[in-house]
């Protein structure tokens, strides 16, 4: 028997979940390919450890960006590969697949996401939306007649929903997240120390000094790169407070998007979100300080999923078993 599979197709990284197994796979969203045959030469960790690295003859793409699919060919080779690597197919049966996408994927989109899952091996193909399934990996039970809020911040999109009996009641989903921040911080320090740094640096900052609560964390980093003036190596020291500086305004974003989404529900929903606060998810939920400055902004409690970068993956299990198990679809 073909064992059932839930996939978090992320911008950043894939997740497998397989049916009785958990996350069995979780390797960087890349591909490396030949320039000249097109060939796929490596997928995931193997192809991630290619970029920035590769001579002329050789590309390393990520295939989904800002959350969705950018190239749909090497997103179905990737799953491609993913899948069979995982060996899920039975005998004489092929895997149920579930994969979840941002909320306001079109049907275009959705389309796509479908048949590279069928061209990969998939049997009977389940597209469900990423703060949904994100909620149910996050330990919310949004089956409940009760409002359940979930922000997502991914590394494409931070994916923001409210949802009451296993429903999205209001959601939006915008295109700035842990990428976004990055590139925040190449552009401060390019502007303030006139230095250029790369895409890898800029993601250390973030995670070893980086703070989205001015004060809130006090380090510092010698931060090295090219001097933007002479073209020579440079070090400057950077601090947790500059970090704020860089993000505050995509910080301010997210929330500004989430106050729209707050703005639209139902009295009673509203009412439920203050008793029960909103849940942080993804890999900005672990941001220094952004329960902090979510609570301050938002004026409701704030908590942080115990596991944001396995919510998704975990919640495809969840939801791939109840959407079975109730023959719903
Ligand atoms: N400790 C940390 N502090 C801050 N950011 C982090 C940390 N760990 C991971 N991240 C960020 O989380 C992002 C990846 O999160 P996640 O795996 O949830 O995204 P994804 O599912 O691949 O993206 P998307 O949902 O947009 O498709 C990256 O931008 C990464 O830099």
């Amino acid at each position: 028997m073909a064992k059932d599979i839930g996939i978090d197709l992320g911008t950043a990284n894939v997740l497998i979940n397989v049916q009785g197994k958990g996350i069995v796979l979780n390797e960087p969203s890349v591909v490396a390919i030949d320039t000249k045959s097109e060939r796929v030469l490596a997928v995931g960790s193997e192809a991630y450890k290619m970029v920035g690295r590769t001579p002329n003859n050789i590309r390393a793409i990520r295939p989904l960006k800002d959350g969705v699919i950018a190239d749909f060919d090497m997103t179905e080779q990737m799953l491609s590969y993913f899948i069979k690597k995982l060996n899920v197919k039975g005998f004489m049966s092929k895997p149920n697949i579930l994969i979840c996408c941002p909320t306001n994927t079109t049907d275009i989109e959705q389309k796509a996401i479908r048949q590279a899952a069928e061209k990969s091996g998939g049997g009977k193909v389940y597209l469900e939306e990423e703060p949904k399934v994100a909620a149910v990996g996050a330990g919310l039970d949004i089956f409940q007649p009760h409002g359940n809020m979930v922000i997502d911040i991914g590394g494409g999109t931070s994916d923001i929903a409210i949802l009451s009996l296993g429903d999205i009641v209001a959601s939006s989903s915008v295109k700035v997240a842990g990428d976004k921040l990055n590139s925040d911080i190449i552009n401060y320090v390019r502007q303030n120390y006139n230095l250029h740094i790369g895409e890898h640096t800029a993601e250390r900052i973030k995670i070893e000094i980086g703070t989205v609560l001015k004060g809130h964390r006090q380090k510092e980093m010698n931060v090295r790169g090219r001097g933007i003036m002479d073209g020579l190596p440079k070090t400057i020291i950077l601090t947790s407070d500059e970090v704020e500086e860089a993000v505050h305004d995509t910080m301010l974003a997210i929330i500004v998007a989430t106050k729209e989404v707050l703005g639209i529900i139902p009295p009673e929903i509203a009412a439920d979100i203050i008793d029960r606060g909103i849940v942080l998810t993804g890999g900005g939920a672990l941001l220094d300080g952004i329960d902090e400055l979510f609570s301050n902004h938002l004026k409701v409690p704030v908590v942080i999923s115990t596991t944001p970068l396995n919510d998704v993956a975990n919640g495809t299990g969840m939801l791939l078993e109840h959407i079975i198990n109730s023959g719903k679809k």
